[in-house]
């Protein structure tokens, strides 16, 4: 039997950049050109297999908007990893990232996994970030990069599966759970469905 492992993943950026038609990409293949603003934050699961094992994300889609941003805490903290968003049409999204990444250096868990989602790649004629930029930030902080498109489902598997390979596979002899481990705990929802 394949050891399933249960991962937090949080998804942190300024409203608008498309964290939570990430996860409905993800999740459900799925896009609304008409979603709404998160309200507090929603959360959706996500297994996969990763070699011998099968990650189950437990994805906690926050909202980017600034009246929210006290609640971003409850969930980065215990996440194995953070997806942290950002427009490739927006500077100013990718300047909240970087305050983003600052917050999770000060505050997050040590050993969090940081992936950056340049989102929107379907619109790079009017791009604002060059790929440069963002991978020479990634790379001085030691975090995966990709450019997303929630839209026409560029990288979204990609980016998550960037994910699993930087979780450590499971030494046997570590727990008694026949391989199963939570990495992350998981805290009570607020907020909507994100689609
Ligand atoms: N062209 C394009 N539009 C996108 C893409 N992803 C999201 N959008 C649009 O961008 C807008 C915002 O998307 P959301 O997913 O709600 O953004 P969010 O980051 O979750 O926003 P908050 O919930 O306020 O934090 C919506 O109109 C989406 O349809 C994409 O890859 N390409």
């Amino acid at each position: 039997m394949m050891a399933i492992r249960e991962l937090k993943v949080c998804l942190l950026g300024d409203t608008g950049v498309g964290k939570s038609s990430i996860v409905c990409r993800f999740v459900q293949d799925h896009f609304d050109h008409n979603i709404s603003p998160t309200i507090g934050a929603s959360f959706m699961t996500k297994t996969v297999p990763c070699g011998n094992e099968l990650h189950k994300f437990l994805i906690w889609d926050t909202a980017g908007q600034e009246r929210f941003h006290s609640l971003a805490p409850m969930y980065y903290r215990g996440s194995a990893a953070a997806v942290i968003v950002y427009d490739i049409t927006k500077q100013d999204s990718f300047h909240t990232l970087k305050k983003w990444v600052k917050e999770l250096k000060e505050h997050g868990p040590e050993n969090i996994v940081m992936a950056i989602a340049g989102n929107k790649c379907d619109l790079s004629d009017i791009r604002e970030v060059p790929m440069k930029d963002a991978k020479e930030y990634a790379e001085s902080i030691g975090a995966i990069v990709v450019e997303t498109s929630a839209k026409n489902a560029v990288n979204i598997e990609e980016l998550f599966q960037g994910i699993s390979r930087q979780i450590p596979p499971l030494d046997p002899h570590e727990n008694g759970n026949n391989g199963a481990i939570k990495l992350g705990k998981q805290t009570s929802q607020t907020g909507r469905r994100c689609c």
